[in-house]
């Protein structure tokens, strides 16, 4: 199966407002767009939109391959210790096994409510990269890490690209990848 991404004239209202309207996407294999646009202009409801999370006013969405988002909501325990936390979801995906990052290897033990924002982000970046998803969603994902962090989530989304996947991110700060198609949000927006 290739992977698609595929949006069609998306509108989106959130309370008794209109975001955007006439947002069209079509993403193929080894294709990453930029979402950009001011604070509220609806990036993250974009990407709940194409995630399937959010129901758009107007227009379709069409996927085909598994989406993994993250966001600023860890789906990690945080009453458990992080390596079980994540031990949890490798069960589920029953994707191959593969390797704790080393940046997480001292914290296994922690639990996931004591780690620090930068750590938090770099354990659900852990969480996304074993899911195998084919479909990434990244809103914000720089938030939080340091100049280290954000150089190795470039590479991870250089690398998921290079394996065949797509992805579509929502960054404030420039994303250290070459090559991105940028979709400014405001020159859709209402
Ligand atoms: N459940 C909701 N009900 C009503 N309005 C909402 C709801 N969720 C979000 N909004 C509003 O929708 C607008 C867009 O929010 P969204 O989080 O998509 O923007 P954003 O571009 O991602 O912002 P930021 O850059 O600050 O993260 C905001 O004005 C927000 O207050």
């Amino acid at each position: 199966m290739t992977p698609r991404l595929s949006a069609t004239d998306l509108a989106c209202r959130r309370g008794e407002r209109l975001l955007f309207r006439g947002v069209s996407l079509e993403l193929r294999p080894r294709e990453v767009v930029h979402v950009t646009g001011a604070n509220g202009i609806g990036k993250s409801s974009l990407l709940r939109i194409l995630a399937g999370l959010l129901r758009p006013f107007a227009g379709t969405v069409q996927r085909e391959g598994q989406v993994g988002l993250l966001d600023e909501r860890s789906a990690l325990d945080t009453m458990l210790p992080l390596g079980k936390s994540l031990g949890f979801w490798r069960a589920l995906d029953a994707t191959p096994p593969t390797n704790v990052p080393s940046y997480l290897e001292e914290l296994l033990d922690v639990p996931v409510r004591y780690l620090s924002t930068g750590q938090r982000k770099r354990a659900a970046l852990a969480r996304l990269s074993a899911q195998g998803a084919d479909i990434w969603l990244l809103d914000e994902p720089l938030n939080g890490l340091d100049e280290r962090g954000v150089s190795m989530v470039g590479a991870m989304v250089e690398g998921h690209c290079r394996a065949d996947g797509i992805c579509v991110l929502a960054s404030h700060q420039p994303f250290p990848l070459d090559g991105m198609r940028v979709l400014d949000l405001s020159e859709y927006s209402v």
